[in-house]
């Protein structure tokens, strides 16, 4: 068990993309030039994210689940090996604990986290209002918070109608903001800000998603 693990993971999930017949389109590379810990933030549309994940994953980072994920059988155990840290989401205060403890081992470790500060899959074409725990984090370690935005899925993949063709996504990275001297009291504004640059930057991106051979929803 150890974010090192990660590398080879990586490596091994980027090629499942291929199988799928999916392209990834990034763009604001030079935002993830930082130095040091940070908190990725993201939005978290389905289990497809893993992919995206991958395909722009900074070195010693790992991820905040849940911890479900640990009995997911060959997945659970790739996320423990790779060091994710885990919570119970029915037991806010523990998840918040671990989620404290987790502000100190970036930085004794030198490990970024990416989390999904809408704390679940959402597809509903907006982005679900942010739960706190990833800004806490970044506050209490005093890192910068790197907002990536994954764009619609729905023009090439519906769950529901169980539908998957293959498309490009657009991944954006989005330039990192600061928390040094920041305290619990500005988490609201942090969480606002962040909340509108990620909401609007997932319907600008979203509505030119440029290629998908499927059925378009907008
Ligand atoms: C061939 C195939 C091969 C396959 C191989 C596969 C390999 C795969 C490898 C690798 C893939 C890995 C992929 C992983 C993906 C996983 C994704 C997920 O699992 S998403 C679900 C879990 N994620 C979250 O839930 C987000 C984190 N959640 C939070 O941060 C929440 O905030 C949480 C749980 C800590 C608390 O949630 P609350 O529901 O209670 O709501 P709140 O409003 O946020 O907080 C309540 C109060 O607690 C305070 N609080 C929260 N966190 C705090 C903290 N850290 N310190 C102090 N106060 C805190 C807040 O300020 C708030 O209080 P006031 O309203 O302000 O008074
Ligand atoms: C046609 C099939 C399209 C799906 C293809 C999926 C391919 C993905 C390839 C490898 C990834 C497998 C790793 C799975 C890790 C899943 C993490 C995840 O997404 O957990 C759910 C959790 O965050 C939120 O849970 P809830 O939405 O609250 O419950």
């Amino acid at each position: 068990r150890d974010v090192e693990n990660m590398r080879l993971i990586r490596s091994l999930v980027r090629h499942v993309k291929y199988f799928l017949g999916l392209r990834f389109d990034v763009s604001g590379w030079e935002h993830l030039q930082t130095e040091g810990p940070y908190v990725i933030i993201s939005n978290h549309q389905s289990s497809l994210d893993v992919l995206g994940l991958m395909e722009i994953l900074p070195d010693r980072c790992t991820m905040i689940a849940k911890k479900e994920l640990i009995y997911a059988g060959t997945v659970g155990l790739i996320c423990w090996l790779g060091g994710i840290v885990f919570i119970n989401r029915k037991k806010p205060n523990d998840a918040r604990s671990v989620m404290i403890d987790a502000s100190k081992t970036m930085l004794d470790d030198k490990i970024r986290l990416w989390v999904f500060p809408e704390g679940t899959r959402n597809q509903t074409g907006n982005l679900l209002p942010f739960k706190k725990g990833a800004f806490h984090l970044a506050v209490q370690a005093q890192v910068p918070i790197i907002p990536i935005v994954f764009s619609s899925y729905s023009s090439f993949y519906l769950r529901k109608q169980k539908q998957f063709n293959s498309g490009t996504i657009t991944i954006k990275i989005l330039p990192k903001i600061e928390t040094k001297g920041l305290t619990s009291d500005d988490i609201p504004s942090l969480i606002d800000k962040s909340f509108h640059l990620m909401n609007s930057s997932f319907l600008s991106i979203s509505n030119s998603v440029p290629h998908s051979n499927g059925p378009c929803k907008h």
